[in-house]
């Protein structure tokens, strides 16, 4: 059986599904989700023209003063209707709208008062329109603001809120359910006696998800026992409705590697298995019920990669993204580095500014070198050896999803 290549298996994983039907919801729930309309603007921001200074707001044409104070405006404060008359200021302070005629405001720190007259004690604010933010200078209703599939992040959020919206369309938040097989595996800090390995791909899979916005609806340990692993499945299909079941460990060719033959006994399907890539290679993708099935690596370095790879894709495709595969960018290579076989090496790295360094251990099984890395290296199938100065594109933290 051929291997797929990597970016033939990440469009016909996130062509197996749709994303999840949009809701509305509270700006308080939205950072992290993805927008499914796009967003217009519900009014002008600022409405009117402000002040951006505690000062004196006055007519340009007046300028240099002296002014008379007529009046006073604060934050909140609309203003009448008379306008500013020659020679007159109008006390202002941030965030207050302009009286009518005034164009430009001195700040207090520049002037001398003596009871309601106001002298410049300095050159005074310059050219015309000074500390003054005007009507819709930082946007205008009907104006489009973000575009549908974007990430929200604090600041998307408290654009929304000026634009006028307590909540806003959001894609649905896909449910995972993890199960961590082997018998060999016992939960994290539980005793480890001769034989027994700590679990760690639970632990990173659901904090992959749950960075990228899924919720974890299960997370189970399984023995390599084919009722047991097919009883699982079933389980996570059906009582955690999960969209996205993904499993590590078993995806092999070895006799205890079962999750092939327990999705089929679980009445579920191959759609295919084995990837063009290193590392990853046995990685399974399938279906259950209306769950699509990720069967991951055990090892846990190619767990992380896959999950990277395609979870994570897979469940920001889910929840709406536009764009849910990770780019590349590019980086310098510090060293040279072999020609590469048949399969895409996905070479730990770190990255600082533009020069990227593979880490010197690539072993799948070496957790402690890959916690060190902040990037992957990506050597297309293939490619010829490459020399120190070249460069080579990269798959950096923040774009994998993988940044703490
Ligand atoms: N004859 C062959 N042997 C192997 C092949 C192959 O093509 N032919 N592929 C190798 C590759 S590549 C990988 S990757 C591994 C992964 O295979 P499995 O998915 O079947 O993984 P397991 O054998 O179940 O486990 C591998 C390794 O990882 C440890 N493990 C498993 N689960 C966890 C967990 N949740 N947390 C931490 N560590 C875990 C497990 O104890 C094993 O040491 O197969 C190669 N073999
Ligand atoms: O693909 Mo395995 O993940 O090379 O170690």
């Amino acid at each position: 059986m051929s291997l797929l290549p990597v970016e033939e298996a990440q469009a016909r994983l996130l062509a197996m599904a749709s994303p999840l039907p949009a809701c509305p919801a509270p700006l308080a729930e939205a950072a992290g989700r993805y927008l499914a309309e796009p967003l217009a603007a519900a009014r002008d921001q600022p409405w009117t023209d402000l002040s951006a200074m505690d000062g004196y707001a006055v007519r340009h044409a007046d300028m240099p003063g002296p002014w008379r104070v007529v009046g006073e405006m604060a934050a909140g404060a609309v203003p009448g209707r008379a306008p500013l008359g020659e020679g007159e200021a109008m006390r202002i302070f941030t965030g207050a709208p302009l009286p009518p005629g005034a164009d430009t405001v001195v700040v207090q720190e520049d002037v001398h008062v003596d009871g309601t007259l106001v002298r410049l004690t300095g050159e005074g604010p310059g050219g015309r329109g000074r500390h003054v933010r005007p009507r819709a200078s930082d946007f205008a209703q009907g104006a489009t603001l973000l575009p549908a599939g974007i990430r929200l992040g604090p600041a998307q959020v408290a654009l929304a809120a000026l634009a006028g919206y307590g909540a806003m369309p959001l894609g649905g938040r896909p449910r995972i359910s993890i199960l961590s097989t082997g018998s060999e595996l016992v939960p994290p800090g539980a005793p480890c006696s001769p034989g027994r390995l700590p679990a760690s791909n639970g632990v990173m899979l659901r904090a992959m998800a749950e960075g990228a916005g899924a919720t974890v609806a299960g997370e189970t340990l399984v023995p390599d026992d084919l009722g047991l692993l097919t009883q699982a499945l079933r389980h996570a299909a059906e009582a955690d409705e999960a969209h996205v079941i993904v499993t590590s460990g078993g995806a092999s060719v070895g006799d205890h590697d079962l999750v092939r033959p327990a999705l089929e006994a679980a009445g579920g399907s191959i759609d295919f298995w084995r990837i063009a890539m290193r590392p990853g290679k046995p990685l399974i993708v399938g279906r259950i019920g209306g769950a699509i099935l990720l069967g991951l690596p055990g090892n846990p370095v190619s767990a992380m990669v896959t999950g990277a790879l395609f979870l994570l894709p897979l469940v920001r495709h889910l929840a709406g993204a536009a764009e849910p595969l990770p780019r590349t960018r590019d980086a310098m290579l510090a060293v040279d580095m072999p020609a590469v076989g048949g399969r895409t090496d996905f070479v730990r790295a770190t990255v600082a500014g533009e020069t990227v360094t593979p880490i010197a251990f690539q072993d799948s099984a070496a957790m402690h070198a890959a916690a060190r890395a902040n990037a992957l290296i990506v050597r297309p199938a293939d490619s010829p050896a490459s020399r120190a100065g070249e460069k080579a594109p990269i798959l950096d933290w923040p774009a994998l999803g993988l940044a703490g």
